[in-house]
């Protein structure tokens, strides 16, 4: 049984057919990887899939619910969370601040005058709770805009999981990170999967075979094919795909 599922999307743009009906399952609990070559269609594809972009034909489904109408705002309130490059982070505020805002955002509550100090105490909670869930607990009252590059990914993680989201999309989440915070990345990653599915797109391959339970590749527009990290590896078809641009 999948939880998410894309079903013959299609996008063009003028005579480029940049997802060529694509169709990919993501089962509970899966860390599933999409790879391809650059211009492949991923940011295309991840677009569609949160709502950045309409398809020209084809469905997104989440736990049985057609999201495909859905605004993005919609969709992560049906439970697809997406990573957004610390695009969304406010520097100036303090990380505090930044996990304070995303929880009240999802709980629909806010910080009136006058509001119940029981309520305001459940926000400070939950994103202390946030904090620590990321390891971001040492560093609720710095800056945001200060933390080094990994914290703030880390950060833009934390942020994502403020929706309780049923999928993580997570979007080249180690792009610009040095060894030790991805492999920071690698472990905050992994222990997600308890409790929810994850949409990787990573350039990253060691990260991608070490945590993807199945790898979807992307070559112009199209899934060329879908396995095991193994069976990927072993693949001649990805391996020529491959070759002279990454190591697969
Ligand atoms: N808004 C757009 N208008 C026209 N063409 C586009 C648009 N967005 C993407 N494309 C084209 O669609 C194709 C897929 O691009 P896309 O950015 O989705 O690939 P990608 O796999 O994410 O690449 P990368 O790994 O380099 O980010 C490319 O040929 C790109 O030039």
């Amino acid at each position: 049984m999948s939880l998410f599922r894309v079903e013959g999307l299609v996008k063009r743009f003028g005579g480029l057919l940049a997802t060529d009906h694509v169709s990919l399952e993501v089962a509970p609990g899966e860390i599933h990887a999409l790879i391809g070559p650059n211009g492949a269609g991923k940011t295309t594809l991840v677009n569609q899939i949160s709502g950045l972009l309409q398809p020209d034909a084809g469905r997104v489904l989440l736990d049985g619910l057609d999201l495909t109408p859905l605004s993005m705002h919609r969709r992560v309130a049906a439970g697809l969370s997406r990573c957004f490059q610390v695009t969304r982070i406010f520097p100036q505020q303090s990380v505090r601040d930044n996990l304070l805002l995303a929880v009240q955002a999802h709980t629909g509550s806010s910080f009136r005058f006058l509001q119940p100090r029981s309520q305001v105490r459940s926000l400070y909670a939950a994103a202390e709770q946030l904090a620590e869930r990321v390891g971001l607990q040492h560093s609720l009252d710095r800056t945001a805009g200060a933390l080094p590059h990994g914290a703030q990914r880390t950060l833009d993680v934390a942020l994502a999981l403020a929706a309780a989201p049923k999928l993580l999309l997570l979007d080249e989440p180690m792009a610009g990170m040095g060894p030790d915070e991805s492999a920071q990345m690698v472990t905050l990653i992994e222990a997600l999967r308890q409790d929810m599915a994850v949409l990787l797109i990573e350039h990253d391959m060691e990260a991608v075979f070490r945590l993807a339970d199945r790898i979807s590749v992307l070559v112009y527009g199209k899934v060329l094919t879908v396995g095991t990290p193994d069976q990927i590896r072993n693949n001649p078809e990805v391996q020529a795909v491959y070759l002279g641009t990454e190591t697969v």
